[in-house]
């Protein structure tokens, strides 16, 4: 039996007099990659703030590494911190600090590593992320697609047993998305990482998740294999998988038959 290393328990929040996480139960495992899936404003951000400690529930747990991050002391907290990687969607970088100086953050506040041993830290993680020389560039010479590597680097950079990854591939095309969900399996692989991944495209979830949690209106709806999701009976988890991937497509054919005078509709 594989141990949880996230265990999420009766998880209720609301915004207001509005309730937006219902009874959310989920574990995700040590190892896998686990998306958590579901279209806009169906809980996903609201889910990933209260795992990251950023929000508190109107009730439920939320046990990581055996610790109740609600009920956690600050030192606690702290020492869960340093275990745990964050990718935000733009990657969250300094715009003041170059690459380099971004990503080297977290060792320099958390450690007492000297100069140069950071330096070669830093310089093996943007190698990673298939960045190396790009130390010295500012945030905004990056384009969308390494402001999330960069971003995804400083994640890494304290080697965390556990990394949550919001949104991936938003925003990027599809070759930059591809290669970013790579990088996210080369992580769970060569570094033996839990992913946490939070995202609404299908695509991403196919290609890297273990198992998939669906949310829909603030409910798990689904929680099981990729295969288990494609197969699922549910008619909302049927429609959210057929309608995205095909709208743009069925969109130009459509367009097209009526240049052709193919279609009269
Ligand atoms: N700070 C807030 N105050 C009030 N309501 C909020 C707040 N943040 C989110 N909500 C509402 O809570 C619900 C869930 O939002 P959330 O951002 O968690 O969904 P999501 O699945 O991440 O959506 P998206 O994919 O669009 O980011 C939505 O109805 C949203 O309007």
């Amino acid at each position: 039996m594989v141990k949880p290393i996230i265990t999420v328990e009766h998880l209720f929040a609301q915004y207001g007099d509005t309730q937006v996480l219902k009874d959310v139960n989920l574990e995700v495992n040590t190892g896998e990659i686990l998306v958590v899936m579901g279209g806009s404003g169906s809980g996903k951000s609201t889910l990933l703030n209260h795992m990251l400690g950023l929000k508190t529930p109107t009730s439920g747990t939320i046990m990581i590494d055996d610790v109740n991050i609600f009920k956690a002391k600050n030192k606690q907290l702290r020492n869960l911190r340093k275990k745990m990687g964050v990718a935000f969607q733009g990657g969250a970088l300094l715009s003041s600090l170059n690459v380099a100086d971004n990503v080297r953050l977290p060792l320099e506040h958390n450690t007492s590593l000297d100069t140069q041993t950071i330096d070669i830290m830093v310089r093996m993680k943007l190698e990673l992320m298939n960045m190396a020389d790009t130390g010295h560039l500012m945030p905004s010479e990056l384009s969308g697609g390494m402001l999330k590597r960069a971003g995804l680097a400083r994640a890494v950079i304290m080697d965390p047993k556990l990394l949550f990854f919001d949104e991936p591939s938003a925003g990027l095309d599809p070759t930059t998305a591809v290669e970013l969900d790579e990088l996210i399996l080369t992580l769970r692989d060569a570094m033996n990482m839990t992913i946490v991944v939070v995202t609404h495209e299908l695509e991403s979830v196919f290609k890297i998740a273990d198992r998939v949690v669906v949310l829909f209106g603030g409910e798990v709806v689904a929680n099981g294999t990729v295969d288990d999701i494609k197969n699922s009976p549910d008619e909302r988890i049927q429609n959210m998988i057929n309608r995205q991937p095909n709208t743009h497509r069925d969109d130009g054919e459509v367009y097209f038959n009526r240049l052709l005078n193919k279609d009269k509709n």
